[in-house]
């Protein structure tokens, strides 16, 4: 099965144009001001309209307030709406039932019963997405987990695989993982918030060809 790419944190048209030439499946804006990747909805907007019809738009943001919520998803009309802070089931499903589109919820990896709890969504959103545990940031820290968590665990929904994945890695995450969706940040960066279009291209051929 073809595994499918994220390219999160996506800041300028140049950098959306690499990751949309070199095949990712999703690109990911983050709306976060702490974040290094922070990109504003007027911003957020123009990019958007880039990948339109070639990849998947993923909006990330951090236990927002359903007014800001409500006018991300105005302005950037994205695909798929990325939870990354500490969203509960029930906010996830809410969002889920009232709109049209792909609800995902970031889980910080740190132990088995991590994992376990994580069947709370079941139903209450369309992908979990794997990560490392927060530390300064909720995400986009660069760090892995322990990926041999994931061996034998059950998966009961669609799910990705984040955090510290770069192009030298991420075969080996796919093969010791399985995982159907891997997702980078910082292991496509020359500086945190810098994307590299070189390292963009040899994470998607290295995730393409594990
Ligand atoms: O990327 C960020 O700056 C960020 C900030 C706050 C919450 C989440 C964030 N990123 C979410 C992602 O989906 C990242 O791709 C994921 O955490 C993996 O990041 P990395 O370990 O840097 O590849």
């Amino acid at each position: 099965m073809t595994t499918q790419i994220k390219i999160c944190g996506i800041s300028t048209a140049e950098t959306m144009a690499a990751a949309l030439d070199a095949g990712a499946t999703h690109v990911g804006l983050v709306h976060f001001e702490p974040s290094p990747r922070h990109v504003s909805l007027a911003d957020a907007s123009r990019l958007r309209a880039l990948a339109r019809g070639r990849a998947k738009v993923v909006l990330l943001l951090v236990n927002a307030e359903i007014e800001l919520t409500s006018a991300a998803i105005e302005a950037i009309k994205p695909e798929v709406i990325q939870f990354h802070g500490s969203e509960t089931p029930e906010w996830t499903g809410l969002v889920r039932d009232k709109l049209n589109m792909e609800v995902w919820k970031a889980l910080g990896v740190k132990d088995k019963p991590t994992l376990a709890k994580s069947e709370r969504f079941l139903g209450k959103v369309d992908r979990l997405l794997f990560d490392a545990p927060a530390t300064a940031l909720p995400g986009g820290n660069g760090t892995s987990f322990d990926w041999s968590l994931m061996a034998d665990h059950e998966h009961q929904m669609p799910w990705g695989l984040a955090g510290g994945l770069t192009p030298d890695n991420v075969a080996d995450a796919i093969r010791q993982t399985g995982a159907p969706l891997v997702d980078t940040s910082s292991g496509v960066e020359s500086a945190p918030g810098v994307k590299d279009i070189g390292k963009i291209a040899a994470f998607c051929n290295a995730a393409r060809n594990a």
